[in-house]
Order: C-alpha cells, then sequence, then structure tokens
C-alpha cells in the first residue's frame, strides 16, 4: 500500500514539476497578462472569469499597453492581443508565411476536426464568393429584393393602426436567411422551412462544436469529433435538399454544355462550375454553402442592433426615408446604384458595426515560425495573436466622441471629405463596406484578408434595412430603453429577447414594390 502511494506522489510530484518546468520556459511569459495571474492553475480560474467580464479586462490591456502587447487567459490558450496602429499594420504587412489568417481561422474553429478534409485544404468557395457572387450582386440584387418582400410580409405580421411586438432575432434570422439563400440556392430551395432551419442552425450548431472541441485536449479531439459534430449532422441533412437540385442541374449541364441559356445564377451553380475541376462530393458542396450560410446569417446580430437603435430615437426615420426614397427614384428602382448613395443608411451600417461590432478581438493570425514584432515581442510558432478591435473603436483619441453612438456621423464625414477633395474627394474609405480597409475600423479586418462578403453583406442589410424603414414606423416597447449588449468571452451579442414594436406607415409604402 506504502509502495502505491509514494508512486502516486512521486507521479504527482513528476507531473507538477513539469508543469512548472513549462510554465516557467513558456516564452508568451514574457508578455504581460491581463486579467488575472499568469500562474498555473490560476490563468485557468482567469479564464473562467474572462467568460463574464473579457470587454473590462480587454479594455484595461489596452489602457495599459498601449502601442504595445499584452495576453488574456482562455481556457485552452494565451490570447495575444496588439493594441496601436503600427502593431495592426505590421500584422496586415506580414506575409501568409509568418501571420496567417485563414490558418488562423481554422485553428480557432477546430476546422480540421469539424469539416471535411477537402474543404480544410482547398477553400475555393472563398474565391467563388469574392470572384463571381460579388460581381455578380448588381444582376443578383432585384432577386434578394424580392425575397426581401416576401420574407417581410410572411414574417411581420402586422395590422394597420396597431402596434405589433416582434422579437427581432429569430424574425431576422429567417428574413436573412431567405433573402442571402435566394442568392446562394435560388427558389424554390430558398423558401424551404426544413432547409432554412439548417441554414440558420448552422450557427449555433457550428459554434456550439467548437467550444466542446476547443475544451478537448488535442490527442482526444478526433475521437469526440467522431461522436459530436453537429455539423456533419447538418451536412448529412442538408445533402438531402441539394441532391435532386445538383443532380438535374449536372444532367442539364451534360446535356446542353455552354448552350445553356437560362442557367442558374447563384452561388450553388458557380461553386457547381468550379467542382468540375475538384474532387467534390455533394456532401462537400453542401458543407460549402452551409459554412457561407454561417457567415451570412450572424449578420443577424448587426441588423438586429441596428433595429433596436432605429426603435431607440424614431427619429433618425424621417430623413432615412426621403434618402432611401429619393434614392431609388433616382435611379428607377432598386439597384446597387441607388444601394450606394444612400449615405444616412450606410453609416447607420458602419456606426453599429463600429460600435457594437460582433467581438471585442479581430484580425486572428497565427504565426507560422518564430518571429518578433516591432515592439519586441517575441511570438513562438503556433501563437495566434489579435487586435483590440473593440476596444480601439471606443477610443476617442482615433475617433472624435467614440463612446457616442451617432448614426450619421460617417456620412457627415463623407460629406466633408468630398468638400474637402480628401480620399480622392469620394469619401470611399468611410462607407461601410469599403475596398480599402483601415487599421482604425476593424469590424471587416484589415488587408488582403479582410472579409469577401463584405459587399454582399452591404447589399443584403441595406435591402433589409431600407424595405422595412420605408414599411414601417418602429419604437421600443416597455419603458423606452434599449437592451443592453451582453458579452460573453470575446463575442458581443444584441440582448437575446430584443423586442421592436412595427406598425404599417398610412401613407407611406416601398416604391420599388
Ligand atoms: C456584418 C457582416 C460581416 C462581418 C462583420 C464579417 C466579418 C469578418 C471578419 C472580421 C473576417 C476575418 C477578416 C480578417 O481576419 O482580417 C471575415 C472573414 C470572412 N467572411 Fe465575413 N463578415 C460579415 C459578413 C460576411 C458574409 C455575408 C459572408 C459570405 C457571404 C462572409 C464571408 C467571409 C469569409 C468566407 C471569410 C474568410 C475569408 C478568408 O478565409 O480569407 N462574411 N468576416
Amino acid at each position: 500500500m506504502d509502495d502505491y502511494k509514494s508512486l502516486a506522489f512521486a507521479l504527482l510530484a513528476a507531473g507538477i514539476a513539469t508543469y512548472a518546468v513549462r510554465w516557467y520556459t513558456d516564452p508568451l511569459r514574457a508578455i504581460p497578462t491581463v486579467g488575472g495571474s499568469s500562474l498555473p492553475g490560476l490563468s485557468w480560474l482567469a479564464a473562467l472569469r474572462m467568460l463574464r467580464n473579457g470587454k473590462a479586462v480587454v479594455e484595461e490591456g489596452y489602457r495599459k499597453y498601449p502601442e504595445r502587447t499584452f495576453k488574456l487567459p482562455a481556457l485552452d490558450r494565451w490570447l495575444v492581443v496588439v493594441s496601436g496602429r503600427e502593431l495592426v499594420e505590421e500584422l496586415r504587412k506580414r506575409g501568409e508565411e509568418e501571420l496567417s489568417a485563414p490558418e488562423s481561422l481554422k485553428e480557432i474553429s477546430q476546422a480540421k476536426y469539424i469539416f471535411d478534409p477537402l474543404i480544410v485544404t482547398d477553400q475555393y468557395h472563398v474565391k467563388v464568393l469574392q470572384e463571381k457572387l460579388t460581381r455578380r450582386l448588381p444582376e443578383l440584387l432585384l432577386d434578394i429584393v424580392d425575397e426581401v418582400m416576401a420574407a417581410v410580409q410572411d414574417h411581420i405580421v402586422s395590422r394597420e393602426d396597431e402596434w405589433t411586438s416582434v422579437e427581432v432575432i429569430p424574425v431576422m434570422q429567417n428574413i436573412i436567411a431567405r433573402a442571402s439563400n435566394r442568392a446562394f440556392v435560388g427558389l424554390p430551395l430558398c423558401r424551404n422551412e426544413e432547409y432554412l432551419r439548417l441554414a440558420v442552425g448552422i450557427v449555433v450548431d457550428t459554434v456550439k462544436t467548437m467550444i466542446v472541441l476547443s475544451l478537448v485536449p488535442r490527442f482526444l479531439k478526433s475521437t469526440v469529433a467522431r461522436f459530436y459534430n453537429k455539423v456533419q449532422r447538418n451536412t448529412e441533412l442538408a445533402v438531402q435538399h441539394f441532391r435532386p437540385i445538383i443532380e438535374e442541374r449536372q444532367r442539364i449541364a451534360a446535356q446542353r454544355g455552354e448552350r445553356w441559356d437560362n442557367k442558374p445564377n447563384d452561388l450553388l451553380q458557380f461553386i457547381l462550375d468550379k467542382a468540375k475541376s475538384n474532387n467534390d462530393t455533394i456532401s462537400t458542396i453542401a458543407q460549402r454553402v452551409l459554412g457561407l450560410n454561417f457567415a451570412a446569417i450572424h449578420t443577424t446580430s448587426t441588423v438586429t442592433h441596428m433595429l433596436t437603435r432605429l426603435a431607440e430615437h424614431p427619429e433618425l426615420l424621417a430623413p432615412l426615408r426621403d434618402e432611401i426614397e429619393e434614392s431609388i427614384a433616382a435611379e428607377g428602382g432598386w439597384t446597387s446604384v441607388a444601394l450606394a448613395n444612400m449615405w444616412m443608411l450606410d453609416s447607420l451600417l458602419r456606426e453599429t458595426l463600429r460600435f457594437h461590432g460582433i467581438g471585442l478581438l479581430g484580425m486572428g493570425r497565427k504565426a507560422m515560425k518564430d518571429l518578433t514584432l516591432c515592439d519586441g515581442t517575441f511570438l513562438p510558432r503556433g501563437t495566434i495573436v489579435h487586435t483590440a478591435a473593440h476596444a480601439l473603436h471606443h477610443d476617442s483619441a482615433v475617433l472624435e466622441r467614440a463612446d457616442t453612438f451617432d448614426a450619421f456621423r460617417y456620412a457627415r464625414m463623407r460629406a466633408a471629405a468630398v468638400r474637402s477633395g480628401s480620399d480622392q474627394g469620394t469619401g470611399a474609405k468611410l462607407q461601410f463596406a469599403a475596398t480599402t480597409t483601415s487599421p482604425e475600423y476593424l469590424p471587416f479586418g484589415h488587408g488582403a484578408h479582410a472579409c469577401p462578403g463584405r459587399y454582399f453583406a452591404d447589399n443584403v442589410l441595406k435591402a433589409v434595412l431600407a424595405h422595412l424603414i420605408l414599411k414601417y414606423d418602429m419604437k421600443l416597447g416597455g419603458d423606452g430603453v434599449r437592451p443592453a449588449d451582453v458579452f460573453i468571452a470575446m463575442g458581443v451579442l444584441p440582448a437575446p429577447q430584443s423586442r421592436v414594436l412595427f406598425r404599417p406607415r398610412k401613407c407611406g409604402g416601398d416604391p420599388g414594390q
């Protein structure tokens, strides 16, 4: 018995010693820690606390270490964070072989364990999004608007002269899913309720799977993923919807070849055209489309923030209505140019992402080799580094009155840029989906890997918002106070049960309807 006890103590002591040596020699130890102690064990407790007070901790790091690097405890790793323009620019400038955006995304999303290996190694659907879907947006816009109108009609049931209380998140998830899938897979699948449930569910299911796998030790991840992978299950269900459509399209393509006159103009077809030269199966194609649904449907949080802001300040609606009506009238209908001319609406979108955003951190990059940043911080290979995006967006040294939500600030700034002739007199850098990103505005990231879906998001969000603004009056219920955002770990979310009251306008309506 005594022998067993001695052996157990010896093993425990060896374990503690190994852990202590690893901690003492960890190169990340040199980076200052915020949010708690970096001592083994205590850092885990600090990581648990971060689940609730992440915002305060990131702000503390941003304040204490300006233009420098700090680290935060997470349950499975250290999160290294840079602040200041120079370091943000450094993350942008370092090549793919030094600081990689796709590799960081793959690691954080546990991609290797969740997605089909073919998708992890060949992300051609991102190129299809950039090169095909984005270019075809002007042609697709009328379909998107048509779907928005039909979806709003189906989901916001309201009677003349009556205010109807709408729970914003589930309703907007459905409207965004329908509008996005009109461009992704076309009719009738974009209205199939079972498919829409999968498209909407992919966000929560992917995040749940990611969280579970991130908490499992590396050597167990593959095994756990075999039993717990909600993305795989969703893909299998989605295949049942995709198979007949894909087989039919492949049959027609084989018959007609280049002479296919009314070839579908949607993301699925752009992927199918490309998939011919890959080893894609119906399952991998379905998973690629579901992956892009994840990206499209998380924009619900942005619409929710905007609607609750408009409902809190209904005085914003009149100038927006004038602008939307004038832009549509000037272009003779809903066109991409009409949307681009809606500067106040664009400003509302840009300000919403600046002020609320989707996360406390941005621009994740993985160190592909040992490297030293310009502030002297050494990052060993494998480190994931981020920017303190939310704190930067709320820094009044970077943007005047940054802690105030000012819906039309960017419209005014653009007008001033045009007057002064800066930015070639266009103010284009101050647009929501600016082509040239800036180190002061990071919701879409910055540089070559900035979000390739931002132009699509711009069109869908503007179509939804413009239509709702023309069709309804809005206000908040209860005490008229907008519910506070929810901060969980590094995520920023609108209050889960956010509600807005809608009432159809008497003399209003949509000129494009
Ligand atoms: C409010 C809307 C959106 C926000 C705030 C947003 C934000 C972002 C951010 C921060 C990144 C990482 C950029 C970086 O690391 O520098 C990203 C990447 C990406 N986004 Fe978006 N996004 C939005 C909408 C969309 C939509 C609608 C789509 C698809 C239709 C999309 C597709 C993607 C893809 C595919 C990537 C990965 C790009 C790559 O691997 O190079 N996003 N997005």
